[in-house]
């Protein structure tokens, strides 16, 4: 069994949640696709040659990249070797690109997709938590650049999207937990359904094992979180405004990402930057002390991150002015009004932030200044 939400832009995609989808995902490669590259990384080798068999099978030439792992496949040096593989192949506008791994791979192939001959079909098919209920879905594509992160990218929509749940067998607890972190920023942002899921099964969701009855309730979690990113994307595609909240967290998150030179997974960073916004929202008046502290409590249960060390002021706050929600001088946050209703913070006075530094700091703030101009 499985279910669909379909994303309604300009040109409407369904996002399919289920198992046993191999086969229904290369059966929706268009017609006209001769040639399908697979981008991939290495822990999903095996998977790539299934589908190998299977495009193949289809009467299409199949052809494999394997790029380096995680965020190392996110650079401008991979992006350019799937170029050449694709000027190699003859690849035309009516192929396809095919997506399979986690978020690093998904944003990778779809920004390649978008580039070559300015655009040419991808499918994404998320092999983590993360990707399936986030990075797959929505149209943003990104590479990192020495700067920063996500700093050069495009918006160009999947024809479709296929979160086979019979891939997360494999997934790294770790990793399925970071991916837990984009679920409940979904919860904070608009459906504290989740919020509630989340705390009735914060220990089995976090255990090595998933048991049956957990995959069901992870399953629930991953098609509610579709859903709020499906309804977000349809409403504001090219982030003119709304899509905005989907960036709950990620301010600081990918500030914590760039200091720490990637070795920290999106999830985590993003779970920290979720407790700096709330302090934030709280030292601004507009979010409660018990709503921080639910902020805790739910990412601490999952065994996510949501302290920082209190002497990277300066890196962060580097990284943070090259946020792309930054305008001219102007930093802008995302913070909430209260759980369930996501606002914009701009330009917050240097000492609330640098307050809302100190209340993640594993360790007394120090060093840095407080000038972001
Ligand atoms: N475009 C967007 O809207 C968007 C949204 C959220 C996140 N992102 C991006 O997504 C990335 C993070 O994604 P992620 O958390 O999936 O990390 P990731 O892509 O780095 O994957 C984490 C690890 O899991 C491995 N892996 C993937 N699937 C597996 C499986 N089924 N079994 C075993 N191992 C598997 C990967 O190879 C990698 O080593 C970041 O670069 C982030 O910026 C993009
Ligand atoms: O889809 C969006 O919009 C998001 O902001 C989702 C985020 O989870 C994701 O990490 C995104 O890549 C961040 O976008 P960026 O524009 O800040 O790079
Ligand atoms: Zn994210």
């Amino acid at each position: 069994m499985s279910r669909t939400i379909t994303v309604d832009t300009t040109q409407p995609y369904d996002v399919t949640i289920g198992t046993g989808l191999i086969e229904p995902a290369v059966a929706s490669i268009p017609e006209a696709a001769v040639r399908v590259l697979v981008v991939h990384a290495a822990p999903l080798a095996a998977m790539a040659e299934i589908l190998r068999a299977r495009i193949e099978a289809s009467g299409r030439t199949a052809i494999l990249a394997e790029v380096p792992d995680a965020e190392s496949g996110k650079s401008a040096e991979v992006a350019s070797f799937l170029w050449q593989v694709l000027g190699k192949s003859d690849f035309t506008r009516t192929d396809v690109i095919i997506g399979l791994g986690g978020g690093a791979v998904t944003d990778l192939a779809g920004f390649v997709a978008s580039t070559w001959l300015r655009g040419v079909g991808v499918i994404q098919m998320p092999t983590t938590v993360l990707a399936m209920v986030d990075a797959a879905i929505g149209g943003k594509t990104g590479i990192n650049t020495a700067e920063g992160k996500n700093l050069v990218g495009t918006f160009h929509e999947p024809l479709a999207v296929w979160c086979d749940l019979d891939t997360l067998a494999n997934l790294p607890v770790h990793d399925r937990v970071a991916g837990l972190a984009e679920v409940v920023k979904g919860g904070f942002i608009a459906d504290t359904v989740i919020l509630d899921l989340v705390e009735q099964h914060a220990a089995a969701l976090s255990a090595p094992e998933l048991d049956p009855a957990t995959l069901d309730v992870l399953e629930e979690l991953i098609a509610r979180k579709v859903q709020v990113k499906a309804t977000v994307v349809a409403a504001d595609l090219k982030e003119s405004f709304q899509r905005e909240i989907l960036n709950y967290g990620h301010t600081f998150g990918h500030a914590i990402e760039y200091t720490e030179r990637y070795q920290w997974r999106h999830g985590s960073a993003v779970a920290v930057g979720m407790v700096f916004a709330a302090e934030l929202a709280h030292l601004a008046g507009r979010l409660d002390e018990a709503s921080v502290e639910r902020h805790r409590s739910i990412l601490e249960s999952l065994g996510l991150p949501t302290t920082y060390p209190g002497d990277r002021w300066d890196a962060l706050s580097t990284a943070m002015r090259r946020d792309k929600k930054t305008r001219g001088d102007l930093l802008r946050f995302v913070v909430l009004q209260g759980i369930g209703n996501p606002v914009r913070l701009e330009g917050p006075d240097p000492a609330l932030l640098l307050g809302a530094y100190d209340a993640v700091s594993s360790a007394p703030v120090s060093g840095g200044t407080i000038s972001l101009g």
